[in-house]
């Protein structure tokens, strides 16, 4: 709701609707009624619009999104449309987040105050719509067409002192914002406010409106990755050079377009799972879950190795303000990880972040910390190592973390004499960058265990996904069929590029293959050669070139690695790089190698579209997903979409790879392929149908309805 009073001649209506003050229907009913009562008083003359607790409205309510509530009248434009056509000025306060309509209120206000913590901005195209209360009109009315392209395609929120300066905001207050809004609406009481309303300004340099936009262009649509949003947004902003209600026409056909489009609902359903991760639970033991696992206070943390994952971690957490021992016992690479802490801390707060640090080269310094986050070489006996001193050395209570991509929780807990105190904790890198924290628990991790490790990745500010102990977990599990799928498609007569292309066009910001370069050929290749699938030198002895144990091998990747060729740190991966240069160019010496290979195993090489590319890729990604889901490793479907969201560049616009299975591709129509597939090749595992996808198709089953993702 938004409730009505009166201070002297200054009305007040505060939006009163926890936790963001978004505008349900019944708070648009409210502003709409009290903006009239305010009309009507002639004691009034003057109105103030603020929010109550943490902030000034966040915007439409998205729950109401595609529902009957959403288009109850009064809609949000009747009551914006109330507040620039009252009589009496308008002041909006603004504290918080003043964040898509919240922020069109504002502008639509005939001024704006705000404390100088406050943000702004119009995320919408992150939902996949865009402003559609007037932001697309009056922003651009403010600050010229160019900045309100780069302010709504990014959806990036502002600061008061920014919205200052750019003109938005009349004014910043310190100390009481009720005090000050109200002072300052006595203060504009009984003057004219015709010539505040930005609905009818006109925007600054309209002539040069074509050219500017034409300039960001094709900046917006490389950017956008397949999005529709951004360059809908820009259509709409284009319009502003319109009358003020020609232009509004076009933002309200556009903004229908989008909201039927079926990439919003999916956008929606991304917003709402990053979320609902935090709800997270154990899918058999009733103990672990959010509402009843408690977790240790964490305060101080040690992370054993310093190279690149141990260095990102440690910058992590001090700059979540955490204190820090990292321990490597080779020093040239401690100073070096210090070094590069040190740059890499914003300059504002380095020494203080830094004075947290303490570098160790003995365990024994790790005794006291609550949590060890171990991130050392991906090989099991060195983490077993690891660990066993690690348990020797630290006090009872410590947790133990593994930072494994991929290998045995159970297998490296047993090592220890408190198999509960040990968790998995994958980061991925740049591990002070990237948002997802996968974490795992064993057999045997205590629900206390669980749920410290999931509070400290929103300590740290990630996104935290619970999930079961297999190999590779659920990310790179998933990927493994992905990425065998990618070079399979080398085989009949793909070049690493077409892939990468193909990929990239469906969403992805790197292919596989220019992903493998980046990170580096060789550690999947060292992976290989500890499963004992591959040797340093090619196949292991009697092994057939193109099997291992049963099941189809391409070995392309290996005798890539074979050649020295191991990605941009080498100049040459897939592709050459020039010297100091990260631009994937295609290389004859690669496309030769694969040439030749097919003809010594009697591959034919054939045209393949994009559209098999793609199916080929992702299919039976999402394929091992239902696998995943089947064996309670993920407890709901939203768990796999947030870890491909947020760690492997999965496009937003589809919803992840779960959704994208359920609501985009349909899974009769999923099943259909991957059963197309598998029967052109039936040696190809991970093409086989899952049965639980088989089950779902034959039984008609929703993704949602097996786990507990209730809300969505
Ligand atoms: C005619 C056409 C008319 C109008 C069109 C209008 C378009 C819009 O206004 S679309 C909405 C634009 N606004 C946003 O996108 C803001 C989204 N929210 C956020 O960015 C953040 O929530 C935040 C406001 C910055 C607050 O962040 P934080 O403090 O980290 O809290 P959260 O955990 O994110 O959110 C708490 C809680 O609130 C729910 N929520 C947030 N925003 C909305 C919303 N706009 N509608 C409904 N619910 C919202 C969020 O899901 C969380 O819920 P939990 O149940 O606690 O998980």
């Amino acid at each position: 709701m938004a409730e009505y009073s009166t201070l002297g001649s200054v009305a007040v209506l505060q939006v009163n609707n926890p936790p963001v003050n978004s505008f349900s229907h019944h708070v648009r009913q409210a502003l709409v009624d009290g903006l009239e009562r305010a009309q009507r008083d002639p004691a009034v003359r003057s109105i103030v619009i603020m929010g109550k607790g943490r902030t000034f409205p966040a915007g439409a309510d998205i729950r109401e999104f595609g529902s009957g509530a959403a288009v109850k009248m009064p809609n949000l434009l009747m009551v914006l449309q109330a507040v620039d056509t009252c009589q009496k000025p308008v002041v909006s306060a603004i504290h918080g987040t003043a964040l898509g309509g919240g922020f069109e209120l504002a502008l639509a206000s005939h001024y704006r105050l705000a404390v100088p913590s406050a943000r702004m901005g119009l995320p919408e195209v992150h939902l996949g719509i865009l402003p559609g209360a007037g932001g697309t009109q009056r922003l651009p009315r403010v600050v010229g067409v160019k900045t309100a392209i780069q302010m709504i395609t990014s959806g990036q929120h502002i600061k008061a002192q920014q919205a200052l300066s750019l003109g938005i905001v009349d004014k910043i207050v310190q100390g009481d914002l009720l005090k000050e809004a109200v002072s300052f609406a006595r203060s504009v009481e009984g003057r004219p406010v015709e010539d505040r309303r930005i609905s009818q300004k006109t925007v600054p340099e309209a002539d040069k409106v074509d050219e500017v936009v034409e300039a960001a262009r094709k900046t917006i649509l490389r950017k956008a990755r397949g999005a529709i949003a951004p360059m809908t947004c820009v259509q709409a902003i284009q319009a502003s050079v319109l009358p003020f209600e020609a232009g509004m026409a076009r933002e309200a056909e556009l903004m229908a377009f989008l909201m039927t489009s079926w990439q919003a609902p999916a956008q929606q359903y991304a917003f709402f799972s990053e979320r609902e991760v935090r709800r997270w639970s154990h899918p058999r033991d009733k103990r672990i879950n959010f509402k009843t696992a408690k977790p240790r206070v964490v305060k101080s943390v040690g992370v054993v190795g310093a190279g690149t994952m141990g260095m990102g971690i440690t910058i992590n957490l001090l700059q979540a303000g955490l204190k820090v021992v990292m321990l490597e016992v080779n020093k040239k690479q401690l100073d070096k990880a210090v070094n590069t802490i040190k740059k890499t801390l914003s300059q504002k707060s380095a020494s203080q972040k830094m004075s947290q640090l303490t570098t160790a080269m003995d365990y024994s310094q790790l005794r006291d910390v609550d949590i060890v986050i171990e991130a050392v070489f991906e090989n099991m006996r060195l983490k077993k190592e690891v660990f066993r001193k690690l348990d020797a050395v630290t006090k009872p209570q410590t947790i133990l973390a593994s930072n494994t991509s991929g290998l045995n929780i159970d297998e490296i807990a047993a090592v220890t004499k408190r198999p509960d105190k040990v968790v998995g904790t994958h980061f991925f890198a740049p591990a002070n960058v990237m948002r997802l924290l996968e974490n795992i628990y064993g057999r045997q991790t205590s629900p206390e265990t669980v749920a410290t490790a999931m509070q400290l990745g929103v300590t740290i500010g990630k996104v935290g996904v619970l999930v079961g102990n297999c190999p590779g977990f659920v990310g790179n599990r998933m990927l493994g069929s992905y990425t065998a799928e990618a070079v399979f498609l080398l085989e009949e007569g793909a070049e690493p590029q077409d892939v990468d292309r193909a990929i990239e066009e469906f969403g992805f910001p790197m292919g596989p293959f220019r992903m493998g370069d980046l990170s580096g050929t060789d550690i999947g290749w060292k992976g290989r050669i500890a499963k004992g699938l591959t040797t340093e030198h090619g196949p292991p002895p009697a092994t057939p070139a193109l099997y291992r144990r049963g099941n189809r091998y391409c070995p392309l990747p290996d005798m890539l690695c074979m050649k020295g060729r191991l990605g941009q740190k080498t100049g040459a991966g897939w592709y050459r790089y020039e010297p100091g240069s990260r631009t994937a160019l295609p290389d004859p010496v690669v496309l030769q190698m694969i040439q030749d290979y097919r003809q010594e195993h009697g591959f034919k090489k054939r045209t393949i579209s994009s559209q098999e590319i793609v199916e080929r890729c992702l299919y039976p990604l999402i394929n091992e997903g239902f696998h995943i889901l089947d064996e309670g490793i993920a407890a709901r479907s939203l768990d796999i979409d947030v870890i491909y969201l947020f760690g492997y560049g999965w496009p937003r616009h589809t919803g992840g790879p779960m959704y994208y299975a359920e609501r985009v591709i349909g899974l009769e129509k999923l099943l259909c392929s991957l059963e197309t597939y598998s029967a052109r090749y039936p040696d190809h595992a991970h093409l086989q149908p899952s049965p639980l996808l088989r089950n779902m198709v034959a039984k008609g089953g929703s993704l949602a309805a097996l786990g507990t993702d209730s809300k969505l």
